[in-house]
């Protein structure tokens, strides 16, 4: 067969347009599919055909190499992508999972049609416009020092996320060997930064507790509503956000029937809100955080207690809210009263708030809750690379909330 007719399908900044095109210079072929070229008139396409009728999900505008492509945040930017149009993986790398088939790691994957996992030293970036890192720390910065410069990068790990190299070694215990990356990243929380994300080439994805946390408190700190002394932080997150690697504190058993905090008085999270608290703030602000681990593979809440300054009311604090996210597509503000559940947003890119009034007057409670592994990392890192290349924002985010 050398030529074909498409009934092709394309989304334009949110316009859909059906055509019928008959192209014939066939540029690539492989036992899986053939790759077309050509068209008429104004109408230029690259098309996919696979052999056996399906068509190939490889074959899009924008070739994605996902780094840590067998650990949950990984799988998590597969499942994502799998209804994007314009992101297709052309790589993907694995650590002791090198070698194997994605189907083989997550059978839930399957269908989707993806090439085997490198090893990260035999990954070839020449077939790869923007990479998603979903490596830990300390490994990600290694790694993302040798990759070619003209790459986009959204980094999920904490590696870039800090603008102080010392506040990081201090709290990662560890030497930064990339710190002029370090300088160049961009603070990737959205809907706060989005300008800034969109000239970014490297952006540190946030961590899954500051997204939650800085959300509702950012707009409120930026208002002069709430005092900048006394913000007590309880934050509540699933298993899934420790990731994939074995690790006893993660057995059935150690976490089934209970639920125990973590990192009390030092979590690594602390140095990353108060940046951004203090930067909203233009001044230092420090905060009480602990964070528990809970009974649930996904979903993350955080409880928020704050003082409202003189003469402010919990009404000031929904209506700055309700200002600042009402045109916003995943931060939403519930009815008054509505109390935010992490079962509203699982596997969806939403982040739900709410806000009370504490029985103790002066004082309030804000609810915020996320999925840690969507809002919370791989759904905001696609967010950012969306709004980095151009496209619309929600491309590929329009997953509802899995409930119950
Ligand atoms: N899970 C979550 O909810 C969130 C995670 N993050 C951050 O995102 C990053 C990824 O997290 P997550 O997916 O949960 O982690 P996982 O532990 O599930 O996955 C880690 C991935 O990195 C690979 N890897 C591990 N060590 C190395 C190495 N030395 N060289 C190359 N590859 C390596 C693993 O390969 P293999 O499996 O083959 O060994 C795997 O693909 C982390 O930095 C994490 O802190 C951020 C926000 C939320
Ligand atoms: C439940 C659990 O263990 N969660 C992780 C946070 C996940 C996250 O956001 O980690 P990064 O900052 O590395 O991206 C933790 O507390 O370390």
């Amino acid at each position: 067969m050398s030529s074909a007719t498409f009934n092709s399908i394309f989304f334009n900044q949110g316009c859909l347009w059906k055509q019928e095109v008959k192209i014939s210079k066939i540029k690539h072929q492989n036992e899986k599919s053939r790759l077309y070229v050509g068209g008429t008139g104004a109408l230029s396409v690259k098309c996919s055909q696979a052999t056996d009728g399906k068509a190939s999900k490889r074959e899009k505008e924008v070739r994605i190499g996902l780094l840590g492509a067998s650990g949950y945040t990984g799988a998590e930017i597969v499942r994502l992508l799998a209804n994007h149009p314009y992101f297709g993986i052309t790589l993907m790398t694995a650590d002791r999972k090198a070698g194997q088939s994605m189907g083989s790691v997550f059978p839930h994957l399957i269908t989707q049609d993806l090439p085997t996992m490198v090893s990260i030293r035999d990954a070839d970036f020449s077939n790869v416009d923007a990479v998603f890192c979903c490596l830990p720390h300390g490994t990600t910065q290694e790694i993302i020092k040798g990759l070619p410069r003209n790459l986009k990068i959204v980094d999920l790990s904490a590696d870039f996320r800090l603008q102080d190299i010392a506040v990081y070694e201090e709290w990662y215990g560890q030497p930064h060997s990339a710190p002029d990356l370090q300088k160049e990243a961009v603070y990737g929380l959205t809907e706060i930064l989005r300008e800034e994300v969109k000239n970014a080439r490297l952006v540190a994805n946030p961590g899954c507790y500051p997204t939650s946390i800085q959300l509702p408190l950012v707009p409120l700190i930026k208002a002069n509503l709430i005092e900048h002394r006394n913000i007590i932080i309880d934050s509540k997150s699933g298993v899934s956000g420790a990731g994939r690697g074995a690790k006893e504190a993660n057995l059935y058993s150690e976490i089934a029937e209970g639920i125990y905090s973590y990192g009390v008085t030092r979590h690594r999270h602390v140095p990353e809100i108060e940046q951004g608290l203090s930067d909203a703030a233009h001044s230092k602000i420090t905060v009480s955080f602990t964070p528990h681990l809970m009974p649930m593979s996904r979903g993350m809440q955080s409880t928020i207690y704050v003082e409202m300054s003189p003469g402010v009311t919990v009404e000031d604090l929904y209506q700055q809210l309700r200002i600042t996210y009402e045109e916003e597509e995943f931060v939403k503000l519930l009815e008054k009263g509505v109390v935010p559940r992490t079962h509203n947003v699982r596997g969806s890119n939403y982040c739900f708030i709410n806000v009370f009034p504490d029985r103790i007057p002066g004082r309030a409670i804000i609810i915020s809750v996320i999925d840690n592994v969507v809002k919370g990392a791989s759904g905001q890192a696609l967010q950012n690379l969306n709004i980095m290349l151009g496209y619309p924002e929600n491309t590929g985010l329009l997953y509802q909330p899995l409930f119950p």
